[in-house]
Order: C-alpha cells, then sequence, then structure tokens
C-alpha cells in the first residue's frame, strides 16, 4: 500500500488519449464520445429516483451568527451540505483565484497538456479521475494541484508562473485553515474536543489538494455532463464557485437541488472520511455538476483530508453499544486507492457488519 497521497494511484493509472482532449470552445455540436449515457454507476445505493430535481435550498450559514454550531450541525444530518457567508476569506483572494483558473483553462490546448497529470499521478492537467468508470466523457477538463504547484505552473508559463504559484499558495494557506476551522465548528456540532481525536493535535499534519473544474458552454447540455454524480474522499470540500450555477447535491428523499451561486459564500460539503468518522452520522453527499448552452462555469474544490497515514475509524465518543462501529479503520491514502478501484462502493467496501460483501466489488466493471 502505497504511504503518500501523491502516489495513491499508482496501482490503478488513468490512462488517456491525449486525441480525447477536445478543445471544447471550437465545438459546434455535441460529439458522440461526450453524449452522456445513464450507466447502472450513476446509481448510488440510495432510494431516490436518480433523475428528479427539486427546488428546495441548501442551508446558508453565517459563521458569526452565535447559533452556527447548531445550524451546521443540522445541515451535515439532514443536507451533507450548506453554504458558509462571513468565512474569513477575502474576495479579492477568491476573485484572483478565479482569474488564475480563467487564465490557466484558456490556455490553447498544446499548452494545457504540458502540464498534463501523469497515468498514476495526482497533480496536473486532465479528465476527472473518475472518468475511468464511465463510458462516455464528461464535458469538463481540471487541473488538480497536491503541494506545490510550481512544477506544473512552469510547464503551463516557462518564464511567467510566479504571480500563478503566488495566488494558490496563498489560497491554499487560508483555504487550510478555513477547513480547519469548519472540522472542528462540524466535529464540535458533534460534542467532539480536539482531546477527543488524537490524532490531530497542533502537529496533525492534514493535507489538502485544489481541483480547478472547466465547464465550458455547452453545445447541447441536456446530453451531456459536466462532472458524474460523486462523493469526495475527504474529511470535507470547500468549493468555490462562480456566479454560474451547475453543482447539483443529492436531497435524500427528494432529488437533485440545484446549490446557486451567492456573491462571497463557499460550498462546505461532507466527505467520505468524515462519514467514516462520524459514523455515519454525517453522511457525504452525492454531488454532480451540469452544464449550460451559453456560460462558462469555473469552480474550484479545496479537498481536505487527514495526515496520510492515520487510520481513520468511527470515533469512540460516537460508538456505543447501540452504535456498533460502521466501518473499519482506513488512512486517506487506503482509501483513495479504494477510491481509485471501487469508486461509488469505496465506502461500502470499508463498512463493517455484513453490509457488504466481496460478490458486490465482484460486480465492478472498471
Ligand atoms: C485528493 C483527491 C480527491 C480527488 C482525487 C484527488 O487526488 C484530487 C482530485 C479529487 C477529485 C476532484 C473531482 C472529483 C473526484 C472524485 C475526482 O475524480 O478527483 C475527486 C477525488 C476524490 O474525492 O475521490
Ligand atoms: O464544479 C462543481 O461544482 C463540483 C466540483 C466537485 O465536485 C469536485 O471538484 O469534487
Ligand atoms: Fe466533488
Amino acid at each position: 500500500m502505497p504511504s503518500r497521497v501523491s502516489d495513491a494511484f499508482r496501482s490503478h493509472p488513468l490512462h488517456f488519449n491525449h486525441h480525447k482532449h477536445l478543445d471544447f470552445n471550437s465545438l459546434k455540436e455535441l460529439p458522440e464520445s461526450h453524449a452522456w449515457t445513464a450507466t447502472p454507476l450513476d446509481h448510488y445505493p440510495c432510494t431516490d429516483p436518480i433523475n428528479t430535481t427539486t427546488t428546495e435550498s441548501v442551508p446558508v450559514i453565517d459563521l458569526n451568527d452565535q447559533n452556527a454550531l447548531d445550524q451546521v450541525g443540522h445541515a451535515c444530518r439532514t443536507w451533507g451540505v450548506f453554504q458558509v457567508s462571513n468565512h474569513g476569506i477575502k474576495t479579492s483572494l477568491l476573485h484572483e483565484v478565479e482569474s488564475a483558473g480563467k487564465r490557466l483553462f484558456s490556455l490553447p490546448i498544446e499548452q494545457k497538456l504540458r502540464a498534463a497529470r501523469s497515468p498514476d499521478g495526482v497533480s496536473g492537467y486532465g479528465v476527472a479521475r473518475i472518468s475511468s468508470f464511465f463510458p462516455k466523457l464528461m464535458w469538463s477538463e481540471g487541473f488538480t494541484i497536491f503541494g506545490s504547484p510550481a512544477e506544473q505552473a512552469r510547464r503551463l508559463w516557462p518564464h511567467g508562473y510566479s504571480n500563478f504559484c503566488d495566488v494558490i499558495e496563498e489560497y491554499e494557506k487560508e483555504m487550510k485553515q478555513l477547513a480547519g476551522r469548519l472540522m472542528w465548528l462540524i466535529l464540535g456540532s458533534l460534542g467532539i474536543a480536539q482531546e477527543d481525536v488524537k490524532w490531530a493535535g497542533p502537529k496533525g499534519d492534514f493535507t489538502g489538494a485544489i481541483q480547478l473544474n472547466s465547464y465550458p458552454a455547452c453545445p447541447d447540455p441536456d446530453r451531456a455532463m459536466g462532472l458524474a454524480a460523486h462523493t469526495d474522499s475527504t474529511l470535507l470540500t470547500i468549493l468555490y464557485q462562480n456566479n454560474t450555477s451547475g453543482l447539483q447535491v443529492l436531497r435524500e428523499g427528494s432529488g437533485w437541488a440545484t446549490v446557486q451561486p451567492i456573491p462571497g459564500a463557499l460550498v462546505v460539503n461532507v466527505g467520505d472520511l468524515l462519514h467514516i468518522l462520524s459514523n455515519g452520522l454525517y453522511p457525504s453527499v452525492l454531488h454532480r455538476a451540469v452544464v449550460n448552452r451559453s456560460q462558462h462555469r469555473l469552480s474550484i474544490a479545496y479537498l481536505y483530508g487527514p495526515p496520510a497515514n492515520v487510520p481513520i475509524s468511527p470515533l469512540p465518543k460516537l460508538v456505543g453499544p447501540t452504535r456498533p462501529p460502521l466501518y473499519r479503520p482506513v488512512t486517506w491514502v487506503e482509501y483513495l486507492d479504494t477510491k481509485a478501484k471501487h469508486f461509488n462502493k469505496a465506502l461500502a467496501s470499508v463498512r463493517l457488519c455484513g453490509h457488504f460483501n466481496k460478490a458486490l466489488l465482484a460486480g465492478d466493471d472498471h
């Protein structure tokens, strides 16, 4: 088993031919390669009709509100996602990172491919990692940054990469701080304090990745998919979306709810590792990105995880005689490796209590 996040995908490389990377802006029709077809893999183990939509709104929480703790707890239990305002990240930094993303994606395809993510790597330009589980391609391109952005940025702009790096590094620093604050707020809403999480002491080396997602305007949006339904393999994810909607979350019992962009707000969603840590009390949220005919959409996700090699398991305080531990311990690296292999069955594959067996994994068609 690899021990570093950067090595998590060694055993499941993602091979994509460069000719599959399209210059989206030059296309007047949706190519067959991108005409999305629902597959059984779209269907997670949930009871909802998968294509129903709802007009319900994701909770918006003012972090300065004195009831923020309770509101966060309620949102995590019932939605697995919420938007935050008064989060302390300067609007100017959000705009700068948005411009940096736009600058990157508007480069010619040949230039972007110079920073292509290697098949077994984490950082760089390419299609979403989960693409290999689907017969058709998604209408999006992505750029993943894990650790320093310098190596990839130098390939994109050999003579002028420092501005991009400065903005990304500043964003990483600010996001890491906010993600820590949000994690303790979320755990606090479960009655968990810092001393209850031994591995998360002051030296706890939490890690984060930045995922820039670009969704060009699409000539046939109803037949395309920006980013297929998935949960994040994180503790939590903080997402900045520009003023174009596209993010949808699955609301149990109701269907897909659009997360309307609110200027300056950030979207926070529960990831699979928080789902495990909370012993299933705060379920990770299934989400996807749809595309539209006239507007380019950009989103920037900060994927926040625990120290790479710490076994994550249900917190002892959330386990008891009436609530046995639902998941076995798993490190972030091991979980990313499992996700790369089993995608939507990864969480079930680490579940205890006989809810899952090897026969289910045998159905993987990856
Ligand atoms: C830390 C990570 C989580 C992620 C894989 C990655 O190494 C970096 C990219 C992340 C992302 C973003 C888009 C959706 C997703 C499922 C994917 O394909 O790449 C997530 C991965 C994840 O959360 O499993
Ligand atoms: O673009 C979006 O709104 C969703 C992005 C996302 O889910 C991700 O990067 O993990
Ligand atoms: Fe996501």
